[in-house]
Parts: C-alpha cells; structure tokens; sequence
C-alpha cells in the first residue's frame, strides 16, 4: 500500500519506528515530515499529509504528535479527509468499518509504542464494511464539506 506518514515533533520517534515497519513489510512510505525533534507546528505537517491522501497520491495517511489531537484537527481541514484519533485497535477496527477513515491519528505522548503498531496494523487491514447507514453518513459529512 502506497502510504504518507507525519508528526511534529512530539512524535518523531514513533514516526521513524513507525515508518520503518511499515517499509519492512512492504509498504510504499511517503515522509512528509518533521525531521527532527526541534519544535514544529503541526498543522504544517498534518496538512501535508492529508493532502497527498485527498489527491489519490497515496492510499491512507498516518500522522502523529503528542496526543495526536492537533495534527488530526490539522488533517480534518483538507476536503475529503476523514482522519481518526485512535488510542486502540478497537477504535481503529470501528473507525474503518463505519466511517471508511483514510488517515490515522495517534499520540506518542499518549500510547505506547506496542499498541500503536497494532493500531497501525488494525488500520491498514480492516475494509469498510460498505454498510447503507454507514455510507449515507459519510455522505452526509461529505456534504458539510460544500
Ligand atoms: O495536539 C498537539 C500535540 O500534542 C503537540 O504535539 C503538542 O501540543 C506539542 O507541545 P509542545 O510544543 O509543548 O512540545
């Protein structure tokens, strides 16, 4: 799967770990950022990443920061993003199925390390379950976008 990934500077550990498991399993990775742990602003690197996933250039986005409340804030704005803020693989399993989330948030400040490979892991495998509710909703959202 061709993915983008981001964080600030409050999660760049998480990103490069992140980033390299998912290379080491064959996933095409696109980093959008930071490269360091200098302070940054999230809704730079959110924006960034949302962007490559509202154009079709990538499948899904990652992205990361202390909580991973911001950068998913940041990533909500960019039309046609439906990013989730995930704490564990329950909530990443449901936000696939029902709301057909392209980009994942979570916090490096927040969860470990351990459950956010499985949450990364739950979020790339699950499909959307194509239910008529959960699609008239997500139209619905599509429409506040207009
Ligand atoms: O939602 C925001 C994120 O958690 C940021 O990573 C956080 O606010 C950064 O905080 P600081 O600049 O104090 O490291």
């Amino acid at each position: 799967m061709k993915i983008a990934i981001a964080c600030d500077h409050g999660a760049f550990d998480y990103k490069e770990t992140i980033k390299e498991m998912l290379i080491e399993e064959g996933h095409e990775v696109i980093d959008c950022g930071c490269n360091g742990t200098d302070s940054v602003d999230y809704p730079d690197y959110g924006s960034a990443c949302a962007k490559l996933v509202a154009s079709n250039e990538v499948e899904r986005g990652i992205v990361m920061c202390g909580t991973g409340i911001g950068i998913s804030i940041s990533a909500n704005k960019v039309k046609g993003i439906r990013c989730a803020l995930c704490t564990d693989v329950t909530m990443a399993r449901l936000t696939r199925e029902h709301n057909d989330a392209n980009m994942l948030s979570v916090g490096q400040r927040t969860t470990g390390i351990e459950t956010v490979k499985d949450i990364v892991h739950t979020f790339l495998n699950t499909p959307f379950s194509n239910g008529e509710r959960h699609i008239a909703r997500i139209q619905k959202i599509a429409e506040l976008e207009k």
